[in-house]
């Protein structure tokens, strides 16, 4: 009997820079259709790996697979096309244009167009129609003429998220979503990430430090220690591992 590959694989990932091992032969299998959480102390290497994925870094050794596909070669645009969508710790919505111009520019991509504002949107404009539908689906249609710049924190979340599902991607790597969110935002973007997974069927790999909002929505959870995996399994169990416990919670994280 064939199995369907997984979302994503991880095959011996190794980054090296000058003297210092940031990742160290990091195995990981992604199920389609799971959502897997990331956890480990500060420093230990969970954004460098997300930059190996994404194609920000180049892997001193080992491969990633998307979709049983070898993609450690291609580009962050061929990724992206591929099925890989990407959000960053930091805000990376531009602040001077409106949200619905910030979803647009993306929706242009799966279209076969380059990123432009250029572009004349005419009427019945597919990217602006979709663009509309993605800030519906992270309930930001209201606010698809505000300035970017003057949502909210969580807003802004939810807006990067609308930016990620236009290029309609199948796997989706969220690195800290819940970073600098007020508590009274939290619900809404945990939200909008269930509904990522459940309703569009998203492979969701997410880094959160929240692990009170982490362990509540994924299937698996996977814990880096000096760019190692020294866990990968439930939340419950991984929770009483005695050696996450002493290599993660005895940690300042
Ligand atoms: N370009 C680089 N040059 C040198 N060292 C780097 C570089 N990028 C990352 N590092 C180091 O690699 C280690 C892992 O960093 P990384 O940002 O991936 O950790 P992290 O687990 O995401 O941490 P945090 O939870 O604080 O975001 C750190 O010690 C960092 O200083």
């Amino acid at each position: 009997m064939t199995h369907p590959s997984p979302a994503l694989a991880l095959h011996g990932i190794g980054l090296r820079i000058g003297a210092a091992t940031i990742l160290d032969g990091v195995d990981l299998t992604v199920d389609t259709g799971s959502m897997v959480g990331i956890i480990g102390p500060n420093g230990a290497g969970k954004t460098t790996l997300f930059n190996v994925v994404s194609g920000l870094a180049r892997p001193t050794t080992g491969s990633v697979e998307l979709d049983g596909r070898d993609i450690t070669g291609l580009s962050v645009q061929r990724r992206a096309r591929a099925g890989l969508g990407r959000t960053f710790q930091t805000s990376t919505v531009f602040a001077g244009l409106s949200a619905l111009e910030n979803v647009r520019m993306a929706a242009q991509v799966p279209r076969g167009h380059s990123l432009s504002l250029l572009r004349f949107p005419g009427p019945g404009d597919p990217a602006t129609t979709v663009a509309y539908e993605r800030l519906d689906e992270v309930g930001l249609a209201e606010r698809a003429h505000v300035r970017a710049g003057d949502l909210s924190h969580g807003d802004k979340r939810k807006l990067e998220i609308a930016v990620l599902l236009a290029v309609e991607p199948s796997v989706v790597l969220l690195d800290e979503p819940m970073a600098g969110v007020g508590s009274g935002d939290v619900a809404g973007l945990v939200d909008v990430i269930r509904r990522m997974h459940r309703d569009r069927g998203c492979t969701v790999v997410m880094v959160e430090h929240h692990l009170d909002v982490l362990l509540g929505l994924v299937d698996k959870v996977a814990v880096l220690h000096f760019g190692s995996v020294i866990a990968y399994d439930s939340p419950v169990n991984v929770m009483e591992n005695p050696t996450v416990q002493q290599a993660y919670l005895g940690a300042s994280a």
